[in-house]
């Protein structure tokens, strides 16, 4: 029996101060997946582990980005029709809103009930209109009255799943906040650690009379970022809500509203607590499966464990009360493939898979200066 460990970084050094979107851009860089390499492997392009350069580990990295996985939006959005323009809103101590909101006194009066947004810092929360400048209510005051928005937000959370690789998964959506931004607002850099189960975020922007305020989120490998603008490019923001999704370990960031007001509601997507399942594999053909099986048996025989980094960080509280249920995206396929193959082996030489927090801390000596 071999061990072989994957690794994940806990990024939120925050888990005391859970609920707040995680800003840290006062510090220096902090390891994230895809600064860390392997001392044994090299990378393939897509990313994969390979192993020495030859050998059973090299072959089995080379398998495995083969394997087919579940295609995984890295974050999307657009209108989204099957909310309704005219959700019904109304707020504690106002009543109805009527959509969009364009009237400067009628701003004031909301922002008169709101708190000024904070964020998490390290273990503090912090208000600082430099890096988080908007206005936000909690659920608890805010009501949708239009009975089509329940329905629409369970088509939604069905849509998201398929869209996220997880499409025989009950993810449920938590509404977290009401936002308002008026000019100038904005929000820095930041990744989202708002409640323990959560894995992503929805935004639902309600229909806004704005300029500016596009969602971006950044990607870890240097491509272009995904910007979400609400429906501005189109002419269609005042008239319909749009949304959009992203990964809460993914950097994103608000850009400045220039004009008008920007409402929106903010919903955490977490996992289903008591039925969290593992991914399932796709269909892998018979030969890969062999080959790949036949590559597993192989390591065994090498007496060799290995590891396998994940793309994605992960909360410690995550992967305790989930394990590799809560996996995303393309780790979720890699273990998925990986377990599968696995199960199959001879039972002399089957892995056992444990998922470890790892650090890397890397020393450089020398005069050479910088190449
Ligand atoms: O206003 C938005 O679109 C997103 C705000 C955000 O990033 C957050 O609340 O964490
Ligand atoms: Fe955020």
């Amino acid at each position: 029996m071999e061990d072989s460990d994957s690794e994940a970084y806990d990024y939120d050094e925050n888990d005391h101060c859970d609920n707040y979107d995680h800003y840290d851009g006062y510090d220096d860089l902090k390891p994230q997946p895809s600064d860390c390499e392997d001392s044994g492997s090299e990378a393939s392009d897509h990313g994969m582990p390979l192993g020495q350069g030859h050998g059973p580990l090299h072959d089995l990295g080379l398998l495995l980005g083969q394997a087919p996985t579940e295609r995984v939006e890295f974050s999307f959005g657009g209108e989204i029709d099957f909310l309704p323009a005219a959700p019904g809103l109304s707020i504690d101590g106002l009543g109805h809103i009527a959509l969009p909101v364009v009237e400067d006194a009628q701003a004031e009066a909301i922002m008169r009930v709101c708190e000024q947004s904070p964020f998490g810092h390290g273990l503090e929360t912090r208000t600082d209109t430099s890096v988080r400048n908007s206005w936000e209510l909690d659920p608890a005051k805010v009501s949708i009255h239009n009975p089509a928005w329940g329905a629409g937000i369970d088509i939604a959370a069905m849509m998201i799943a398929d869209k996220l690789g997880v499409p025989n998964v009950p993810i449920s959506l938590h509404l977290y906040k009401f936002l308002l931004y008026k000019e100038g607002g904005h929000f820095a850099k930041h990744r989202d650690t708002k409640e323990d189960d959560m894995f992503a975020t929805l935004v639902v922007q309600l229909p806004s009379e704005h300029q500016g305020g596009e969602l971006v989120v950044y990607r870890d490998d240097a491509a272009e970022p995904v910007r979400h603008d609400f429906g501005q490019a189109a002419g269609k923001s005042a008239y319909a809500c749009h949304y959009a999704v992203h990964y809460a370990d993914a950097e994103h960031a608000v850009t400045p509203i220039t004009r008008g007001y920007r409402l929106a509601l903010v919903y955490s997507i977490c996992w289903p607590r008591s039925s969290a399942q593992p991914a399932e594999t796709r269909d892998i053909n018979k030969q890969l499966k062999t080959d790949m099986a036949e590559t597993l048996t192989a390591v065994a025989r090498t007496g060799r464990s290995f590891h396998l980094f994940f793309d994605h960080a992960y909360t410690t509280k995550t992967i305790e009360a989930l394990g590799i249920a809560g996996l995303k995206g393309i780790d979720r396929s890699r273990m998925a493939v990986l377990s599968e193959i696995n199960a199959a082996a001879p039972g002399d030489a089957r892995f056992a898979f444990f998922i470890a927090e790892a650090e890397m801390h890397a020393n450089f000596y020398g005069t050479a200066g910088w190449l």
